[in-house]
């Protein structure tokens, strides 16, 4: 990694379960990887929230986040805003949502920059990462999701929610990078399932990564051995 040692990775990665298939078999499993590498955020779909937040908050170094409008993002904002509002007063410190993808392909820019800074607002200044799930996007499309995002308030570009099939590549971290100014973080998220991936993104700019309960621990290995 360039200026991170392998040892601070779990710093930069969200672990998740945040697939409709995720059982709490599943979540335990996230639980125990969170205490055992201190992973810096751990997320659930928001009715298994109230759980790891039971299990995690007070009692571990990872915090715990919340997602709202997963999977499509394509609710309204006032759900959003409820939602958001429900994901803090339980104790999410960070919030992770979808942008209105469909909005944005219509060319609604004004609803997309409002559905999000709607969420900014209510999060009041606790971190909003805004999910464009780059793979269903033009090239033209992300770049205005990116400057919407940016001028909304949004704390990070968020590539993906995990959901789509295909991955999130370097070239979509370049690109985005290549859009906003220095104050706004990337994270990678859907696909990202080795460690020469990870850093291959990090390099090209990415701060954070967010990656599924397994994949993530394979990448923990990964690193582990590379570190021998
Ligand atoms: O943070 C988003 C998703 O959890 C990433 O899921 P994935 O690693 O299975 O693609």
């Amino acid at each position: 990694m360039n200026d991170l040692g392998l040892e601070m990775l779990p710093e930069v990665i969200d672990i998740s379960c945040v697939k409709s298939n995720h059982t709490l078999e599943d979540l335990n499993q996230m639980i125990a990887a969170a205490n055992k590498y201190k992973f810096i955020c751990a997320f659930a779909l928001p009715s298994m929230t109230p759980y790891l937040i039971e299990k995690l908050k007070g009692k571990s170094r990872t915090r715990v986040g919340g997602t709202v409008g997963f999977p499509s993002g394509c609710d309204t904002t006032e759900s959003k805003v409820f939602q958001a509002r429900q994901l803090l007063e339980m104790g999410c410190e960070e919030l992770d949502m979808v942008i209105n993808i469909t909005q944005l392909k219509i060319h609604n820019d004004e609803f997309v920059y409002q559905d999000i800074k709607a969420v900014v607002d209510t999060a009041q200044g606790i971190p909003v990462k805004t999910i464009l799930e780059v793979t269903l996007l033009t090239e033209d499309e992300l770049i205005t999701a990116c400057q919407i995002a940016e001028r909304a308030g949004a704390a990070f570009i968020k590539t993906g929610t995990g959901w789509c099939s295909e991955p999130t590549e370097v070239q979509h971290i370049k690109l985005i990078k290549s859009v906003i100014g220095p104050r706004t973080k990337i994270k990678a998220a859907g696909g990202i399932r080795n460690l020469s991936g990870l850093l291959e993104m990090q390099k090209a700019g990415c701060d954070r990564f967010g990656i599924s309960v397994n994949s993530a621990l394979h990448i923990m290995e990964e690193a582990e051995k590379a570190m021998r």
